[in-house]
């Protein structure tokens, strides 16, 4: 009977082996197979194994047939429509689109308005003395006379260009931003662009690089007959795009086809929301006579940001009908737009009136449906700005819902990093639901009990649901009844997009992203979106979302109202130099309430019990301490004066503190973001503050990352000897566990980050030097699995626990 079987199976190798395996046993071979199997359990292991391999060969086959299917489908949809039917009808379909449709919309998007500062350093426009030697005659426009002529990048991708794409419109009522989407522009809060006359309208033109690319566009039009070539570096690392008008349409067809099976086969690869595929060369490079440099010299953009920032100086003249430049209100009321009018109540109630300018810039087009990603300083009110909109959104699916859910269902998402954040965040929803009845807000955050969260989301109204991403797919993997309720979902929401789309969170984003509809508006907010940012946004946004920038190119991410300031001093002095500097503002500031930023929690823990050792108010928080704890020290730290908060970067990103008034970051921030969400806790909604950073000197590096920010050196200041005592006798009376901890801590952390963590050896001695400044007689030894791990096994100075 086996014999049988497996001559049914003999295609496979598998089954082969088993064969000759099983009727050598038959004929008195071995009775025990390798790890100690019988020969049943042997015959079944092969048997399951040639089933797997023949399901994974039909798998494969039926994803060529699908992949042929609608390749087919796709050709009889397009096959008679020009180019521009066809980027329509693509646009529509929710199918994967063609590499060329692809990069079409690409590179269109790369080319939009706004999106400059996706460009790499030799992107862009044609430098001016290059491109005045290289004008064409009648083909070459003066840039004075053209720079309000934003470019239409279609007409190189698809060969002409469309009408229909080239409708800029400019709301004046809504100054002071920027936002992009299908050929809208709004301008900048604090661009630097200049007006001029657009179809009967005061236009402001995109940027100087208007001008610079109206030479230019002219340039590659005529160039394009020539040899039909685009490039454009900057989206795709250098990639070049090109197009061929001398080849065949069958050429095309056939080279397309080829595109198409590699396209679907990598679009298999990743997870339906990975990214990975979007930034791939899919077209042959093809020899053409004139060089790329020749046609696309490098741009300097510092030459392009020093123009903007003229610009800007001369345009930050307060005009007598607007809110000064510096504020961070817009003109417009609430009352003035469409919201619900008991959610204008709330609002009244609460003593707000007038939009913020991120408010004005996003509200009419989040309210709209359509995905955004925007960029607004820190303390500027993003979160009201997403709130709105996710209450409309739900009144609106409450309202139009006929079909009557089987679950409660959750109609707004929003995803954030921290817990404390995310409490704040529901406070304020909660406050603008105040008139709404049956509506109601909660959040799944850590440190809760499990079982609660799903009660709670039994009994209470949940049409908006705030989460951290861990506990959030806590819900989903446990099938704890939450991923049904979200099947309904109209709005996911992440604030600190970029944190969240980074690699320490982007996995489980991904995974909660997969259990969403995909039928849904999403929107991202942050106050720093980096490059990378700006690409793997489209892990959640759809193609053609807008990007809203309120800050606007090349002006300044933190606020001017915030004195910045910096102190490098050697690392062991830190202890005794951020108690004098406490001392100090406290007492020129009755009213202090003061941030201390350190590197890590057990960092953290040991400033925070030196401080209290010294009598000073303090409180900490970081991730190690208890929720409960966590939750009360936050909420006592908003409503108190006189108060210093030690924390970690938990309470970094987001974390409303009013009225701080001076922020101390200890020892380097992760990167450059984070310093400026550590500094926004200070001179928030257009206040003033005070923030400063202390470094140690082979840290100044990091001073680079900053460069463009009005960070002022300060000298060391001399330490009060009173001061320094006190700090020595506090210390020695601190535990030795939670300095050993520290002292772990502090090597784990500069051991991350690059460039202290590469030289071994220097980090080593660096980490001493800080064990005994905080008053251990010799470093603590390491667990060696922890020293292996960490690449410090072996190093000198690095002990090893025996
Ligand atoms: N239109 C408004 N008028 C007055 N106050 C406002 C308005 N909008 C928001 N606020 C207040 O401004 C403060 C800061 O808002 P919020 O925390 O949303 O800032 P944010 O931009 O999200 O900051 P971060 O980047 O740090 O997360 C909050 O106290 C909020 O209530």
């Amino acid at each position: 009977m086996y014999s049988s079987i497996l001559r049914e199976r003999s295609g496979t190798f598998t089954g082969l082996l088993w064969s000759r395996i099983f009727s050598r046993n038959m004929g008195g071979g071995p009775r025990t197979f390798p790890g100690g199997l019988n020969k049943w359990q042997w015959k079944r292991m092969h048997e399951k194994k040639a089933r797997e391999k023949e399901n994974k060969l039909l798998d494969q086959e039926k994803q060529l047939y699908e992949a042929r299917i609608r390749s087919e489908i796709r050709a009889k949809m397009f096959g008679n429509n020009d180019s521009g039917e066809k980027t329509a009808k693509s646009s529509q379909s929710h199918g994967p689109i063609s590499p060329k449709e692809h990069i079409k919309s690409l590179a269109d998007r790369f080319m939009k308005a706004g999106a400059e500062d996706l460009w790499n350093e030799d992107d862009g426009p044609v430098k001016k003395s290059d491109h005045g030697s290289r004008r064409s005659g009648s083909n070459s426009i003066d840039s004075s006379s053209s720079c309000n002529s934003p470019i239409d990048v279609r007409s190189f991708v698809s060969g002409r260009r469309g009408s229909t794409g080239d409708n800029w419109s400019f709301d004046r009522s809504s100054r002071g931003y920027s936002s992009m989407s299908r050929g809208r522009f709004k301008r900048n809060e604090s661009s630097c662009d200049e007006g001029d006359e657009f179809d009967g309208k005061k236009f402001d033109t995109l940027s100087p690089f208007a001008s610079k690319f109206a030479g230019k566009k002219e340039k590659v039009k005529s160039s394009k007959n020539v040899n039909g070539v685009m490039r454009n570096k900057g989206l795709f690392g250098g990639r070049k795009f090109r197009k061929n008008d001398s080849s065949t349409e069958e050429d095309s067809e056939e080279e397309n086809d080829g595109k198409m099976k590699g396209w679907m086969d990598l679009r298999k690869t990743g997870s339906s929301a990975s990214l990975g595929n979007h930034d791939i060369k899919l077209t042959k490079r093809v020899n053409h006579s004139v060089t790329d440099e020749e046609l696309y010299p490098p741009l300097d953009i510092n030459v392009v940001r020093e123009d903007l920032r003229k610009r800007k100086s001369m345009e930050n003249v307060m005009d007598e009908n607007l809110e000064p430049r510096d504020s961070i209100y817009s003109r417009k009321r609430f009352d003035e737009s469409s919201i619900s009018p008991l959610t204008i109540k709330a609002l009244s109630a609460s003593g707000i009136v007038k939009m913020t300018r991120v408010q004005d810039a996003t509200l009419s087009e989040c309210l709209d449906g359509k995905d955004a990603l925007v960029k607004a300083k820190t303390g500027t009110g993003k979160s009201m700005a997403f709130l709105l909109p996710a209450i409309e959104t739900v009144l609106k699916a409450t309202n139009s819902s006929n079909s009557v859910h089987r679950v409660p269902p959750v109609f707004a998402l929003i995803l954030c990093p921290t817990r404390e954040l995310a409490s704040q965040i529901a406070a304020e929803g909660k406050a603008l639901l105040k008139y709404h009845e049956g509506i109601g807000v909660q959040t799944l955050i850590g440190g809760t009990r499990f079982k609660l969260d799903q009660e709670r989301l039994q009994s209470e109204p949940c049409q908006i649901l705030i989460a951290t991403p861990g506990r959030l797919l806590d819900h989903i993997e446990n099938k704890s009844g939450l991923t049904p309720r979200l099947m309904a979902l109209k709005l996911f929401i992440v604030d600190e997009a970029d944190l969240l789309l980074d690699l320490g969170f982007r996995r489980d984003v991904e995974k909660i992203i997969d259990s969403l509809p995909r039928q849904r508006q999403s929107l991202l907010f942050s106050a720093t979106i980096p490059k990378e940012v700006r690409r793997v946004s489209q892990l959640v946004l759809k193609r053609d979302h807008s990007y809203i920038d309120t800050i606007g190119l090349g002006c300044v991410e933190t606020h001017d109202k915030v004195k910045q300031s910096c102190i490098v001093a050697p690392h062991e002095s830190h202890f005794h130099l951020v108690p004098h500097l406490l001392k100090e503002h406290i007492s020129t500031t009755p009213d202090y309430k003061i941030i201390v930023f350190c590197s890590t929690g057990m960092v953290t823990s040991l400033m925070y019990t030196l401080l209290r050792e010294m009598k000073l108010n303090v409180r900490e928080i970081h991730a190690r301490k208890p929720q409960l704890h966590r939750t009360r020290v936050s909420d006592e730290f908003k409503e108190s004066k006189r108060l210093i908060l030690v924390t970690s970067d938990v309470s970094a990103r987001g974390m409303n503190y009013p009225d701080v008034t001076l922020v101390i970051q200890v020892g380097i921030p992760s990167d450059r973001e984070q310093y400026i969400h550590r500094l926004g806790r200070t001179g928030r909604e257009g206040k003033s503050g005070e923030g400063l950073l202390l470094i140690a000197p082979w840290e100044r590096y990091f001073l680079d990352e900053l460069k463009d920010l009005p960070l002022e050196p300060i000298p060391v200041p001399d330490l009060d000897s009173r001061v320094k005592l006190e700090v020595d006798q506090s210390m020695a009376k601190i535990d030795t566990s939670i300095k050993e901890a520290a002292y772990h801590a502090w090597l784990g952390y500069y051991n991350s980050v690059r460039e202290t963590g590469r030289d071994k050896t220097t980090l080593a001695e660096l980490a001493n030097r800080f064990c005994y400044s905080i008053g251990l007689e010799k470093p603590p030894p390491l667990f060696r699995r922890t020293a292996v791990k960490m690449g410090l096994k072996g190093i000198v100075g690095i002990p090893i626990r025996k």
